[in-house]
């Protein structure tokens, strides 16, 4: 089974993207919505969170916006939220694997897949990458977004240039959605995975 990982700083494009791989019958495992699932109603990590970060939790959820305020510009805080965040994470992607024995390749979506140093368990990098004025402009487009959680979130992540430098392949998504496509058709090729659509 071959293992692909997909990252790439925050508004590169890596949704979208592992999106149209998914779309090509690749099963998909979103590092993101996994851990929005985690904290979600009823979800393991609410009551952890609540505790080590009191206020960041209501009806039985956590308040992302809460929590954001909790943690970001803060970094021993964001640290003690990814030590208790990561693991779980770690946990839920082995059941996916375990989930889909039979599956020719697996796409993991991994923002801070560098930054954790977990790029070893991984065949194939893919770094999805465009330019910084468009990177900031998606970004910026998002309801609850401010420069001042951009530049947060940024700051914990490695420069795109390190990223790509280490990639297998890059996907630039500075062009419009076909291009992208066109390029994620081609890495499959070149991967020797054949699309289902
Ligand atoms: C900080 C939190 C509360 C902000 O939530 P919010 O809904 O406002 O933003 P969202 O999750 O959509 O993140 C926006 C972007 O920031 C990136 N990001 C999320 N957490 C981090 C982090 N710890 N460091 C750097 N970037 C991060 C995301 O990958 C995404 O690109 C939330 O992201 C969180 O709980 N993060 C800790 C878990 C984590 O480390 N996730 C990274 C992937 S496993
Ligand atoms: N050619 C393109 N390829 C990919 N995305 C594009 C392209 N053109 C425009 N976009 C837009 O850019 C945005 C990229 O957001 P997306 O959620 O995929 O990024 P992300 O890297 O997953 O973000 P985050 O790190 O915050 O989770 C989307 O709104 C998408 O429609």
């Amino acid at each position: 089974m071959r293992m692909i990982a997909l990252t790439g700083s925050i508004g590169m494009g890596k949704s979208t993207v592992a999106a149209m791989f998914a779309r090509a019958g690749v099963p998909v495992f979103d590092a993101d919505a996994t851990v929005r699932r985690l904290q979600s109603d009823g979800g393991p990590l609410v009551a952890r969170i609540e505790e080590r970060f009191p206020g960041t939790t209501r009806d039985g959820a956590v308040d992302r916006d809460a929590l954001a305020a909790a943690v970001l510009g803060k970094p021993d805080e964001l640290a003690a939220l990814e030590a208790l965040v990561h693991p779980a994470v770690h946990h839920e992607r082995t059941r996916f694997i375990v989930s889909h024995g039979d599956a020719p390749a697996l796409l993991f979506d991994i923002p801070l897949l560098f930054e954790t140093h977990g790029e070893h368990a991984f065949d194939t990098i893919i770094v999805v990458s465009a330019p910084h004025d468009i990177q900031r402009a998606r970004v910026m487009a998002r309801t609850g977004m401010s420069a001042e959680k951009f530049e947060a979130l940024l700051a914990r992540q490695m420069p795109d240039s390190e990223k790509r430098a280490r990639a297998d392949f890059v996907i630039d998504t500075s062009g419009d959605l076909s291009t992208t496509e066109a390029q994620v058709r081609d890495i499959m090729a070149c991967l020797g995975i054949t699309p289902e659509s």
